[in-house]
């Protein structure tokens, strides 16, 4: 295990903003903290660097860092906003951290750099003059330039917009793949955490309630206020029997469900329009998302006949508000609960 935090604590005053964590990232792997804002994801992360006096351990291979400095630490730092140097060039900015280190062939190590963040031959330009897109780049060729042994990122793609955002997330991917980097990266951002890493660690008031692998997070959220943070916007009563989930709402094939009661997460996308069968409902919203409609459907039969329901539509189906529509269950939009815990009205 390359980084082991075990008991982790950061105190303002009063408040825990990270209490009793116990963490862990393997050597290549990209971890990515995810919460909502406040719960502590910042506050972890600087404690990790050494920025944040904080009471518990953090070990690199085994060896406590406690009295490390933080530039002694060998951790690569990016945050929201890049922060480079605006008097130096982008040469200069990536091969700040050589330099500091008297590292040899800087030049050779930079144009390395800035080809692996797609900004080959931009050596002399001066960052004041570059998009939010191409800074965070810079910022990322400049923590990667001395080979960190791990690298620390704080919602890097955060103050960039949203197409660029996703298209950064994919190329931050890559590059921490080819890099083989290890890597901690904070976000509050789902599709984020779920293109970069390889596990997902979530974080709420202080605590990671769990960690995993994204597809099992986003499957198996641990509890309630998980699958909520994740998106679902109504908990139902289910019985599962040979792999088909039975609830008020329909059925859905969830081969990996136990048999037994539990409770289904439903996310907007998992009930979707159908031509003719499924339950009754009818629509009371109408909204257009980028590729499809999102629906608020009352629902007209069955068990929760008046409960209000999301759901989506293709943007070609007439699902007009007051029209009359049939909702199925999608398997994609449905996490599994444990059964135990009353849900809450959504
Ligand atoms: N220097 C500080 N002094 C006092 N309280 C602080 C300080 N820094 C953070 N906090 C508090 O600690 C808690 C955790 O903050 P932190 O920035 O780590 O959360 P976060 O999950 O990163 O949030 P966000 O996504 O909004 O950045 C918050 O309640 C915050 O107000």
């Amino acid at each position: 295990m390359a980084l082991a935090v075990s008991g982790l604590s950061v105190h303002y005053g009063s408040l825990a903003a990270v209490a009793e964590v116990d963490l862990a990232v393997a050597d290549g792997e990209v971890l990515a903290l995810l919460g909502p804002s406040g719960c502590g994801k910042s506050t972890l992360l600087r404690a990790v660097a050494g920025l944040e006096p904080a009471t518990g351990r953090v070990r690199w291979d085994g060896t406590d860092l406690a009295g490390v400095p933080v530039h002694r630490r060998e951790f690569g730092l990016v945050f929201q906003d890049g922060q480079l140097f605006p008097h130096r060039d982008v040469a200069g900015n990536v091969a700040f951290g050589l330099r500091m280190r008297r590292l040899p062939d800087r030049a050779t190590r930079t144009a390395e750099l800035l080809e692996l963040v797609g900004l080959a031959g931009y050596e002399r330009r001066r960052v004041t003059e570059l998009s939010g897109g191409e800074q965070q780049r810079v910022a990322l060729a400049r923590a990667l330039a001395p080979r960190p042994r791990l690298l620390l990122l704080d919602e890097p793609l955060s103050a960039l917009d949203r197409a660029l955002r996703e298209q950064l997330a994919l190329d931050l991917a890559r590059v921490l793949r080819v890099a083989g980097t290890t890597a901690l990266v904070v976000t509050h951002d789902h599709d984020e955490a779920f293109t970069l890493a390889d596990r997902v660690a979530l974080m709420r008031a202080g605590r990671i309630t769990q960690v995993g692998p994204p597809a099992e997070v986003w499957r198996r959220p641990v509890d309630e206020d998980t699958a909520r943070f994740l998106g679902c916007t109504r908990v139902v009563e289910a019985t599962v029997e040979s792999g088909v989930a039975r609830c008020p709402v329909g059925e859905v094939a969830l081969p990996w469900a136990p048999p037994g009661e539990v409770r289904l997460g439903l996310r907007p996308t998992a009930l979707r329009t159908s031509p003719d069968t499924g339950v009754a409902g009818e629509v009371v919203e109408r909204v257009h998302r980028r590729d499809h409609v999102r629906l608020r459907v009352r629902l007209a039969a069955g068990p929760l006949a008046g409960t209000l329901v999301d759901a989506v539509a293709g943007v070609t189906d007439p699902a007009d508000e007051g029209s009359p529509v049939h909702l199925v269950l999608d398997q994609d939009g449905v996490a599994l609960l444990p059964a135990e815990g009353l849900s809450r009205p959504g």
